[in-house]
């Protein structure tokens, strides 16, 4: 593919660093460069000739840099057509000079939101010259190359060197896609910033690092993952994550949230928990959440919240399973653990940050505030004639956080500390509590004096009644069906104590 030389270059970077390469580079090729006024000054402390951009257009810097590069022979210099006689002789008749190469690093934008700036400090980092500079470069892509970010250095330091010292049109449409890319990132940030009151009702999500995942949910599937998993994680033994992988992990780290100051254990499968337990030690934790699907933990996903040492570690090595995520692992249970290869073992080193959930759907997506509301003991209303004890409300606050946590519809019976069972993602309440009696028998559970908490409100008395019969003493639920009286009148009947909590916590 023909290489067109590259002969003259308009450098305006916020960021200085590592630029120095490139215009050794330039230099060395004798290309005119034309610069603004801090960027200038940096490349002729490289020892490389500069021609600023005022002298090119005959005005200075103005408005406090507002105004430096938008003028007609910059902007003429970048986009004229050159195989388009009209435009060549515009660009003799007005003097305007070829622009071959346009390397641009903008106002950094949303690291001046993301340091809590003023509000006048974020409008001014608004970059308006350096993305004209950048969409009009990539819009002329046939002549011109465009860096649009000091990311791009490497690269275009490769492709010079081994072009001899020009960009081939493919090098350049690449580069063009790569400054659109940039710059939609750029305004999506500017409008989220606008938009903050959610006035104008429109999505604009931008993520630029997509990871390539072996596969999606199944084989034939291919899948990404776009998002920055090293804020989050330091992964310290194992293979990559999978796609399936991924999405229990988010369901993972967001049921351990709800057990802060505490020592949780969590067993997850297909995004539900079929083990949960608190305890004075992790490995006193992970035995009980163990304890309550042996069968099920196989090939889960397993978190803690607090330190992995190395008596929990000998406990869970017994176990297949693909994920063990904690804040950290003492060295000792590290050596353990990693006797198995495959075994991914990750450090969670911060919270998931964002309060918004999106999917896609049909043609389009939803999007929804995530569910960040848990229930503690104040937000209980006893709707019985007995109250339950201080000891079943700790009990309830317990069942009520799993069963958040957990596909509807739900039913999660439970002690203080310990899941016993939970029936997950049935199309009915009675069919939810059936599996949870069944689960929870089969794994040697004795019901009585235990408690159970539901996801949405019961619609029929049946819940209460069958439970009841189990020996189930006391149930949070949301409440607010039209019938909620007669579930109240079963239980006062039986002397079972019923607390509402007027949150719902459907998971589809
Ligand atoms: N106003 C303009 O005409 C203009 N032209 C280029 N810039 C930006 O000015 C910065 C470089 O400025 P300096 O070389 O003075 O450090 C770059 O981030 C570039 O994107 C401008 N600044 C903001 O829009």
């Amino acid at each position: 593919m023909a290489v067109k030389k590259i002969q003259s270059a308009l450098i305006s970077v916020f960021y200085k660093d590592n630029l120095e390469p490139i215009i050794a580079l330039l230099k060395e090729q004798g290309v005119k460069i034309y610069s603004t006024g801090g960027t200038q000054k940096f490349i002729e402390e490289q020892g490389a000739e500069v021609t600023a951009v005022e002298d090119l257009t005959g005005y200075p810097s103005i408005f406090g840099g507002r105004v430096k590069t938008l003028h007609p022979k910059v902007f003429g210099g970048i986009l004229y057509r050159r195989e388009d006689q009209g435009d060549l002789s515009q660009a003799e008749e007005f003097e305007i000079p070829a622009i071959d190469l346009v390397i641009v690093d903008l106002y950094p934008f949303e690291e001046t939101v993301a340091s809590g700036a003023a509000e006048q400090d974020i409008i001014e980092k608004i970059d308006i010259g350096g993305i004209s500079l950048i969409r009009a470069a990539a819009k002329n892509f046939k002549d011109v190359t465009i860096i649009a970010s000091r990311d791009q250095y490497g690269e275009l330091e490769e492709r010079l060197k081994n072009n001899g010292g020009g960009t081939t049109l493919a090098d350049r449409k690449y580069f063009a896609a790569k400054a659109f890319q940039v710059s939609s990132h750029y305004d999506t940030h500017i409008f989220n910033y606008f938009n903050q009151n959610e006035e104008i009702p429109a999505l604009k999500v931008s993520e630029n690092n997509a990871k390539a995942l072996r596969y999606g949910e199944n084989p034939h599937q291919k899948a990404h993952f776009y998002g920055n998993m090293e804020d989050l994680f330091d992964q310290l033994n194992g293979k990559e994550l999978s796609y399936n992988n991924l999405v229990d992990v988010d369901a993972a780290v967001a049921l351990i949230a709800e057990f802060e100051g505490e020592t949780a254990f969590a067993i997850l499968k297909h995004n539900n928990a079929c083990g949960v337990a608190k305890g004075s030690t992790v490995k006193e934790a992970y035995l009980k959440a163990f304890e309550a699907d042996t069968l099920s933990a196989f090939g889960g996903v397993l978190i803690t919240n607090q330190t992995v040492d190395k008596a929990a570690a000998e406990e869970m090595h017994g176990l297949f399973f693909e994920v063990l995520i904690a804040p950290a692992f003492d060295e000792d249970a590290l050596d353990v653990l990693k006797g198995k290869k495959n075994r991914i073992l990750l450090v969670q080193k911060t919270t998931v940050g964002g309060t918004k959930q999106i999917k896609t759907l049909l043609n389009g997506y939803i999007e929804q505030d995530k569910d960040l509301a848990t229930e503690t003991k104040a937000d209980f209303e006893v709707v019985t004639k007995v109250a339950p004890t201080e000891e079943q409300k700790d009990a309830l606050v317990f069942a009520a956080k799993v069963c958040k946590h957990t596909k509807s519809n739900t039913i999660v019976l439970s002690n203080g500390d310990q899941l016993f069972a939970s029936g997950v993602g049935q199309t009915s309440r009675v069919d939810a509590l059936r599996q949870a009696i069944d689960k929870a028998k089969a794994f040697g559970f004795k019901l009585e004096g235990s408690v159970m908490a539901s996801d949405a409100f019961f619609p029929f008395p049946d819940c209460v009644e069958i439970a009841s019969k189990e020996g189930v003493a006391a149930v949070v639920q949301p409440g607010g069906s039209i019938k909620d009286k007669d579930s109240v009148a079963f239980c006062d009947k039986v002397g079972m104590s019923m607390v509402m909590t007027g949150t719902r916590h459907f998971k589809h």
